[in-house]
């Protein structure tokens, strides 16, 4: 398997592959990589002849120091689970160096108020992160097509958001969520968790499930309420937001409006690991 910690050396590769009329996948990840990677790399690879998966947890997009610090990192292990899967998979690992020089600085991007909610007010300057790194990996790779998961479906909308305002020629694919027989979707942070917690996480899928069997009869404001007050309740896990918002525009859901498609999003801490989900409601 080719490994490259150089832009210099994977565009000089991917070059000279494209000569032979390959067309090329992206799947940008921070690695520990899980079954839900896998799935994306599985989906690219059956659409290309070569898949580029890069392995860089990028510290612009973390907005405290300690959820960098205890993300975890197993470049070995994550090599040899994608060298089982396939050998027309390229990994990109590079270091913060070679990504971001002496200034380790995102940019700043205008998203259309997609990140004023949920993440982005939780989380300051996570996206400008994201848009950062990713605008990056798609300049380096210039894939046919680049992968992400609806687990992170607010930046799979951004991204999608950035390359229709920088008319980047990149088709950008999003892939179900894989979940832990529990329903607790599959996240490289759940590592952190013990696995009593773990077991209890499931907790956060059924929610999901129970929002969208309330959501034919009653309003966002009283599902979102019900949800609040059960977390309420519960001394394991810590509420951060729970939203029904639209899934293009994530405005928060005031009046159901037939023709639009609602989200439930959900991010809540437990053993001190932050934990995203969501779930199509309509
Ligand atoms: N359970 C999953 N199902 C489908 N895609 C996933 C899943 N988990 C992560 N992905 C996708 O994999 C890509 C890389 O994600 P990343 O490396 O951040 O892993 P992660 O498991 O989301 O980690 P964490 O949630 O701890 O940040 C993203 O596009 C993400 O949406
Ligand atoms: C897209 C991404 C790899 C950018 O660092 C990251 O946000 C992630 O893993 O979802
Ligand atoms: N998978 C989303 C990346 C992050 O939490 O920073």
């Amino acid at each position: 398997m080719h490994i490259f910690d150089r832009k210099k050396e994977l565009v000089s590769f991917l070059q000279d592959e494209r000569k032979k009329n390959i067309s090329i996948g992206l799947v940008p990840t921070m690695g520990a990589l899980h079954t839900g990677h896998v799935s994306l790399v599985k989906k690219a690879l059956s659409e290309n002849g070569l898949v580029v998966v890069s392995i860089f947890v990028n510290p612009t997009q973390f907005d405290k120091k300690d959820d960098l610090e205890k993300y975890p990192r197993s470049l070995e292990r994550d090599v040899e689970l994608l060298q089982k899967e396939s050998d027309q998979i390229i990994v990109f690992a590079p270091s913060i160096d070679e990504i971001y020089g002496k200034s380790v600085k995102s940019q700043s991007y205008e998203f259309d108020g997609l990140d004023k909610v949920m993440e982005g007010e939780f989380r300051a300057g996570h996206f400008n992160g994201v848009g950062t790194i990713v605008e990056l990996l798609l300049r380096t790779v210039s894939p046919d097509k680049a992968y992400f998961g609806e687990k992170d479906f607010q930046q799979l909308q951004i991204i999608r958001k950035m390359v229709q305002i920088k008319k980047l020629p990149y088709a950008i694919i999003g892939c179900p969520i894989e979940r832990e027989p529990n329903g607790l979707a599959k996240s490289s942070r759940n590592e952190r968790l013990s696995e009593t917690t773990k077991e209890e996480a499931g907790l956060i899928y059924e929610t999901l499930l129970a929002a969208k069997s309330k959501f034919g009869t009653e309003s966002a404001s009283s599902i979102r309420h019900w949800v609040k007050s059960e977390f309420g309740k519960n001394p394991v896990f810590n509420l951060e937001y729970f939203e029904i918002a639209d899934e293009n525009t994530l405005t928060p859901m005031l009046k159901k409006q037939n023709d639009q498609k609602y989200r439930a999003f959900i991010a809540v801490y437990a053993d001190g690991v932050r934990l995203i989900d969501n779930l199509r409601l309509n």
